[in-house]
């Protein structure tokens, strides 16, 4: 029977995944009809330790005891294990698996999904392609790929509080004022206030790129650096990322960078955020982050250590390493090549210092 009503897929199931699934399944549920109330949640299938299969307990329990343990998912977002049930009627696809996963999960979805359907992506990372040394979105590579519009939605939104509904806000790239609406009606509640730009890819680059100075936050905290120390890491962090955006494009909005998605992000994650953690546990420890991952994150993942590395691809292939010393540092770090401390040793020698005003 043909509907009215629009119908939303979430292509992922993680610790985010499963918060947002939470929060827009409570909105559609509360909009009372004009959306399918029925969220459907690709999950990824696995068994538990226990021996049973995850979306069996998410849909039994509504609870994802794996990824979101202790919060309860209301009983209308339906994990589903076979991908292309989960997408083939949404007119709304929102992506929100590990950066790593968009290439490969994308190519399954090719010619499965709905001609008029958009995309809104939540994943923070990006690829640089291994032999033009472009960088690529995965706004980009949802739309090429699928042949559909993407937005963009990135801001300091650490799911766990967003699952205890703890205040936030994000930030929407979008060009198009039927989907901002949409987008709108979909998440924006007192508790989650959203901002909208056109700006969809820089809002983007932004949610991946803090991931990796929020490494170099926690990082400085297993060094036990001073306050002023830490501050400037994020200071001078933060002048990266914008430069680094810049690369890739020189108009944007101005303020987009204190928006959510830029100087928010980044603190909330220098403050709290998985890459944080781990980094300072590495700093302390000495671990590698791959096993750090492994001890910590019961299957979740850390998203820091592949962009430092994409990042560094893509500013050694512009000869521009020198002009980006953390971006630098915090892949060497990564790859157990330089000790954590270097990249403190080397503030002072930040090419910042030599910029005029
Ligand atoms: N967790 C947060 O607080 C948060 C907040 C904002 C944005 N994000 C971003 O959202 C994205 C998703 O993060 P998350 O926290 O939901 O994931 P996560 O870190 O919890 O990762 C686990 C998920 O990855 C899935 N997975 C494993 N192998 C896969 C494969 N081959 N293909 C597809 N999926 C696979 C697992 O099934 C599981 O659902 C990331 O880019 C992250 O940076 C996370
Ligand atoms: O826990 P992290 O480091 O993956 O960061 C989570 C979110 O991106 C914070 O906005």
């Amino acid at each position: 029977m043909a509907s009215s009503q629009k119908s939303i897929a979430l292509v992922g199931s993680g610790n985010w995944g499963s918060a947002i699934a939470g929060h827009i399944g409570e909105k559609i549920r509360d909009l009372k009809g004009q959306y399918n109330e029925r969220l459907l949640m690709w999950c990824k299938e696995e068994t538990l330790d226990d021996g049973r299969k995850l979306t069996e307990v998410i849909n039994k329990e509504h609870e994802n005891v794996k990824y979101l343990p202790k919060q309860k998912i209301p009983e209308n977002v339906i994990a589903e294990p076979d991908l292309i049930k989960a997408v083939k009627d949404a007119d709304i696809l929102v992506f929100v698996i590990p950066h790593q996963f968009v290439k490969e999960t994308c190519e399954k979805l090719k010619d499965k999904i709905k001609k008029d359907a958009f995309a809104l992506t939540l994943v923070k990372g990006f690829y640089v392609d291994e032999k033009t040394n472009e960088l690529q979105l995965v706004s980009e590579i949802i739309t090429k790929t699928l042949n559909i519009p993407c937005l963009s939605m990135m801001g300091a939104n650490i799911a766990n509080e967003v699952a205890e509904k703890v205040f936030c806000e994000a930030t929407i790239g979008s060009r198009d004022d039927k989907h901002s609406e949409t987008v709108r009606e979909l998440i924006d509640t007192p508790v989650f206030r959203l901002r909208f730009y056109p700006d969809v890819e820089i809002i983007e680059m932004l949610g991946a790129l803090k991931n990796v100075i929020a490494m170099l936050a926690g990082f400085s905290e297993g060094l036990e650096a001073g306050f002023n120390t830490r501050a400037a890491v994020l200071r001078l962090g933060f002048r990266e990322m914008i430069n680094f955006c810049r690369l890739y494009k020189k108009e944007s909005t101005p303020d987009i960078y204190l928006e959510s998605c830029g100087i928010a992000d980044l603190i909330a994650s220098s403050l709290g955020g998985r890459n944080y953690n781990g980094a300072k546990k590495k700093a302390e420890t000495n671990k590698s982050l791959k096993d750090i991952e492994k001890e910590d994150l019961n299957g979740q993942s850390l998203q820091g250590p592949g962009t430092a590395k994409e990042a560094y691809q893509f500013l050694e292939g512009k000869k521009l390493l020198d002009q980006f010393p953390l971006f630098r540092d915090a892949h060497l770090i990564c790859e157990d090549k330089i000790k954590p401390k270097v990249f403190l040793d080397n503030l002072s020698k930040h090419p910042e210092f030599d910029r005029k005003q």
